[in-house]
C-alpha cells in the first residue's frame, strides 16, 4: 500500500492543526490525527477531554470514529501528531481499535511539531492482538 508524499504532506497538516482544536483543560496534553480513507477523503481528530476523566476520547479515536459514522471501513495512512519531544505514540485501546478497522501493514506515521516522524504499523504496534474477525 503506496501513501503519496503529497497525500502524507496534506494528513501532516491536519493532524498539526488538531492540535489547536484539542480539548483539554486537565491534561494540558494535545493530541491530532488525520486519518486518510481508500476514497481519499480525510478524517480529522483531537483528544477531547471530560471532568469524567474516563470518559476522554483520543484524537485517534475520534479521527476513526467519525471516518465510520460516515459509512468509510477501508483506510490508506494515519498520521498522528504530539507537541512531544520524541514522537507520539497513541494508548493501548486506540491501538485495539485500530486492530478492528486497519490493515496489519497500513502506514502509521507517528510524528511531533519538531520535525521526527516514525512510520509504522499494528504488525510493530500491537503484535499478537485479539482479532476475531480476521
Ligand atoms: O493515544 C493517545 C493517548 C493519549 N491521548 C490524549 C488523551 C488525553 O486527553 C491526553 C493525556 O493522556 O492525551 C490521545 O489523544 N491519544
Ligand atoms: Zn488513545
Amino acid at each position: 500500500m503506496t501513501v503519496q508524499l503529497a497525500e502524507y504532506d496534506e494528513l501532516k497538516r491536519i493532524a498539526d492543526e488538531e492540535l489547536d482544536k484539542a480539548y483539554i483543560p486537565y491534561s494540558h496534553f494535545p493530541v491530532g490525527a488525520a486519518l486518510l480513507s481508500e476514497t481519499g477523503d480525510i478524517f480529522p481528530g483531537c483528544n477531547i477531554e471530560n471532568a469524567a476523566f474516563g470518559s476522554t476520547m483520543c484524537a485517534e479515536r475520534t479521527a476513526i470514529f467519525s471516518a465510520i459514522a460516515k459509512g468509510q471501513h477501508h483506510f490508506k495512512a494515519m498520521v498522528i501528531s504530539g507537541r512531544t519531544e520524541g514522537a507520539i505514540a497513541p494508548c493501548g485501546s486506540c491501538r485495539q481499535v485500530m486492530v478492528e478497522w486497519f490493515d496489519k501493514n497500513m502506514p502509521i506515521y507517528l510524528t511531533n511539531t519538531s520535525g521526527v516522524v516514525v512510520k509504522t504499523d499494528l504488525a510493530h504496534l500491537l503484535p499478537g492482538s485479539f482479532d476475531d474477525l480476521k
